[in-house]
């Protein structure tokens, strides 16, 4: 319904706090695309400005190549529906989803016919003529949504829509959301701080800290190819871990030990003038493969420490032999039945094995 670019926005706010810093990033028509970042990183202030309910401070904004910095919320045609409801409870749940069709002179046959058609795929039918006030917090959210949707719009921005809600009401209308863009072809912005809901519900994520961009792409690119550190830390649950190591060769390192060095080749190159150098060798919990045996290369040891049971995984914290500062996370099926006390040997395959350097990622590495 419209392609949405951003170009060097910025919005500054009173006593020149920064709230989002020079960000550019395009949503192609039909995207759903979730806005992922922790609190205070401007992630609210974007879709504001996108909505039209604050003030771009500078850049410009399109919708379709045209630029919308002036219009108003209505005249953008934008949908919004936030954390809070905000229905009209003296109002049937009917009233409710129509308001904004009459509000813009639809009458009659035409509101019933989309009220209805609304109605329908949120499955409210059965719920129109009751008052809001008299439904559970799920059934309100989907009104809302019904109420935001129903006018057909260029943009649905969505800012933590569901984040009060308990886990399984969520996963209900996080479905919902997600067939309604589908069914309605809409052009979805989606603000959350839950990554796993931005990975359940988008075609791709954008990154934001500080105010600034640090990435935008499909969940596997960020995944495997993360921009910076922040990225790599941020996006994964449990997060990556990052150990100190030094670079021997353009694609071996060693985690040196006080009696032992452990050797470590990946795929890819780094850069020559990194040979020699201080690097973090950065390893997903989920990539590690842990085993009671050591493996020929690219291993170290450590000692179980902790174990966090998680149904069907288990979290295992291993502190690395000879280092007795550095800690790392992996992730173990439950029924390898690891124990407290346990010593392990941690795999780390060569094509997951991430490098940084002052935060930047500096393997050369081949996308598929
Ligand atoms: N009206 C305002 N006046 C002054 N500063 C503001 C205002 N709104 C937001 N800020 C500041 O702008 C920055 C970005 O805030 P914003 O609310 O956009 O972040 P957010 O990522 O949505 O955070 P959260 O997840 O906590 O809602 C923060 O430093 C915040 O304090």
């Amino acid at each position: 319904m419209s392609r949405v670019e951003a170009r060097n926005l910025w919005k500054i706010y009173p006593g020149d706090v920064v709230g989002v810093k020079n960000l550019s990033f395009v949503c192609e028509d039909k995207e759903f695309l979730a806005v992922l970042g922790p609190s205070g990183s401007g992630k609210s202030s974007t879709l504001r400005m996108l909505a039209g309910l604050e003030e771009i401070s500078k850049g410009e904004l399109l919708f379709d190549g045209r630029v919308v910095n002036h219009l108003s919320p209505a005249e953008r045609n934008v949908a919004l529906a936030f954390e809070s409801y905000a229905l009209y409870y003296r109002l049937s749940v009917y009233e409710n989803i129509a308001f904004p069709l009459r509000a813009r002179g639809l009458k009659g046959p035409e509101v019933d016919k989309r009220v209805k058609e609304i109605a329908e795929l949120m499955e409210l039918t059965p719920h129109l003529k009751k008052r809001p006030g008299s439904l559970p917090g799920g059934l309100q959210q989907r009104v809302s949504l019904a109420r935001a949707l129903v006018r057909k719009p260029n943009v649905t921005l969505l800012d933590e829509p569901i984040s009060h809600m308990d886990q399984q009401v969520r996963h209900e209308i996080r479905a919902r959301i997600r067939h309604l863009h589908d069914e309605l072809g809409l052009t979805t912005i989606y603000v959350t701080h839950d990554q796993a809901e931005a990975i359940a519900l988008c075609d791709r994520m954008l990154i934001i800290h500080q105010g600034e961009l640090q990435q935008i792409g499909t969940v596997e690119e960020i995944w495997n190819y993360p921009a910076n550190k922040f990225v790599a830390y941020f996006v994964g649950e449990p997060a990556m871990n990052f150990i100190p190591a030094l670079a021997k060769g353009t694609n071996q390192i060693v985690i040196p030990g006080e009696t032992e060095e452990f050797l470590f080749t990946f795929e890819g190159e780094v850069d020559p003038k990194y040979v020699d150098s201080q690097v973090e060798l950065g390893i997903r919990p989920q990539q590690i493969e842990v085993s009671r045996e050591r493996k020929v290369a690219n291993s170290v040891s450590g000692t179980v420490k902790i174990l966090e049971f998680q149904g069907d995984k288990v979290v295992l914290t291993v502190s690395l032999d000879d280092q007795p500062r550095s800690e790392v996370k992996a992730v173990v099926a439950a029924q390898e039945r690891y124990q407290e006390g346990e010593r392990v040997w941690l795999y780390f395959p060569p094509p997951v094995i991430h490098i940084f350097v002052e935060d930047l990622p500096i393997i050369h590495r081949e996308k598929p």
